[in-house]
């Protein structure tokens, strides 16, 4: 059986495969410093907050912007989110050719964010959690994979 392949910190093994990494996005006519910042961008409505989170110097300050819940988060937010994300990782990884190249070198790997600080996006720790980032980057890698095929 394939083993599963865990992620979280950029720093650590595949942590290209965290919104995190520093691989720049191009999307709605900007350039985005991760995918991370497109994310968390897209929680809200208003343009110049959109901007402020696209213009922070890192991808935590980002987070941290999008987290903040002194300004009003889009009201179908939870219903948009994953689609935002399919979005920001799908243009990563077609945005980065060596990106695409590692996440196809995966194969059939079960891909893991790894996290007890997040049981949406990763798995909480104890895999109780959705690993919805992790599913993501897998149908992402299947779509690769199936363009890809000679
Ligand atoms: N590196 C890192 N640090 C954290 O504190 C995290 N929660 C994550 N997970 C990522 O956070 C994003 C989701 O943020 P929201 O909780 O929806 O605001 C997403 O990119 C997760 O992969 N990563």
């Amino acid at each position: 059986m394939t083993p599963l392949l865990r992620f979280y910190s950029v720093q650590d093994a595949y942590g290209e495969f965290s919104n995190f990494a520093p691989y720049p996005v191009f999307l709605d006519k900007k350039r985005w410093p991760t995918s991370e910042h497109y994310f968390q961008a897209q929680k809200f409505l208003d343009p110049k907050v959109q901007e402020r989170v696209r213009c922070a110097s890192t991808p935590l300050l980002a987070a941290r912007l999008g987290r903040d819940r002194r300004q009003k988060l889009r009201a179908d937010w939870e219903s948009v989110k994953v689609s935002v994300m399919r979005r920001a990782v799908e243009a990563k990884f077609r945005q980065h050719d060596d990106l695409a190249k590692l996440l196809l070198s995966t194969a059939d790997a079960p891909l893991i964010e790894h996290t007890d600080t997040d049981s949406f996006w990763g798995d909480g720790g104890d895999g109780s959690g959705k690993n919805m980032l992790g599913r993501i980057l897998m149908d992402v890698r299947t779509i690769l994979q199936t363009e890809r095929r000679p």
